[in-house]
Order: C-alpha cells, then structure tokens, then sequence
C-alpha cells in the first residue's frame, strides 16, 4: 500500500478592483494520472514525512517552494482498487509559497479560479471532495475503484466521506 501527497497552494489575484481567489493546479504529464489536472504530489520517498513529501513534490513538478510547515492539512483519501487499499493521499493546502511556478517535464501548472476547477477533466472522484478543501473544510474519504489496473483506468464506482475531522498531524 502506497502513500501519497496532493498539495494545493492557494493565492488571492487582485484584478481591477476583484478578488479572485486561485489554486495551483498541475496538468500531469507522466505516471499515474497522465494528462489530468491536479494539485502538485507523488509517493512518499522512505524516510519522508507526508509534509515532506509535498513539499518536494511541489518543488520538482512545478518548481515552486512551500515549507512542510506552512501545510496545513485538508484531507485524508484512501483509494481502493478492487476492494483492497491502493494508496492513501495526504491532502495539504497553503497560502505560503515563495518563486514562480513553471513547467517541468513532469507537469504543466496553472494558477485557476476555484470557480474554474476543470473537474471534467479530473480524477472522477475530485469534485465531490476538492471543493470543500478549497472552501476551507477537512475531509476523510474512501474511494472504491474496480476493474483492473491503473487506478486510472479502473471505474470510479463508489464513495464515503466525512467532513470535518481534525488531524493530529
Ligand atoms: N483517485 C485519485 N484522485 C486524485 O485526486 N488524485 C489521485 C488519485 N489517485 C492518485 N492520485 C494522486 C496522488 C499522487 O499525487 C499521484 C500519484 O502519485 P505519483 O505521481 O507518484 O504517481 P506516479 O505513477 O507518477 O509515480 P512515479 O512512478 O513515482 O513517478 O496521483
């Protein structure tokens, strides 16, 4: 069973007198998950802490800096493939970020309106937790996938989720 991190830097963009409030995404250009939007994340290398693991990830996928610190903890999803655990995803969100985002061979970031999530060209289960994450909220979920491997090719097939837990982490 693997784990693994999303990370999800989130800024407030002043234009002509409105706010607009953006997330990070990243259009992935390898491995699992390969020409979906997302946040920055991967496997945790040994040795490494969730927090540690998102912050890497961050700065070798787009290049940007955020401090494990900064973190602060939004989600905890657990994928199942065929009724055994797959990976469970550490989901972190910033407002703390130093550099510019920039394009790796591993993924294409955007700075996208909350209102313009892409989750039709998302993993299938992202708009049912994501948008709470961006509205502040804390979630659990497990996320039950079926029929063969990759997860990215498996169906999407049912879902539980519990909001508003608090992690000691
Ligand atoms: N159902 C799902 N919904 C979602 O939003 N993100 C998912 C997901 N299933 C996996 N992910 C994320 C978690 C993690 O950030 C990423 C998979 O990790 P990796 O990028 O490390 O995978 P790769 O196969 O590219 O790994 P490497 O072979 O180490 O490059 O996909």
């Amino acid at each position: 069973m693997t784990e693994t991190t999303l990370c999800f830097p989130r800024r407030t963009r002043e234009s002509t007198g409105e706010s607009i409030e953006e997330v990070l995404l990243i259009e992935k250009r390898r491995g699992l998950g390969d020409g979906l939007y997302n946040g920055p994340g991967g496997k945790l290398e040994a040795g490494e802490t969730p927090r540690e693991c998102a912050t890497r990830e961050t700065r070798e996928e787009v290049d940007l800096e955020v401090d494990p610190a900064d973190l602060e903890k939004a989600g905890e999803l657990t994928f199942l493939l065929d009724g055994e655990r797959h990976s469970v995803c550490h989901v972190f969100r910033t407002r703390s970020f130093s550099g510019e985002p920039t394009t790796t061979a591993e993924a294409r970031p955007t700075w996208t309106p909350v209102d313009d999530v892409p989750y039709d060209q998302m993993w299938d289960d992202d708009h049912l937790w994501l948008p709470g994450v961006l509205e502040g909220n804390t979630v659990v979920g497990d996320f039950h996938f079926e029929g063969g491997k990759p997860l990215d090719e498996a169906e999407f097939v049912e879902y539980d989720l519990k909001w508003n837990v608090s992690f000691d982490e």
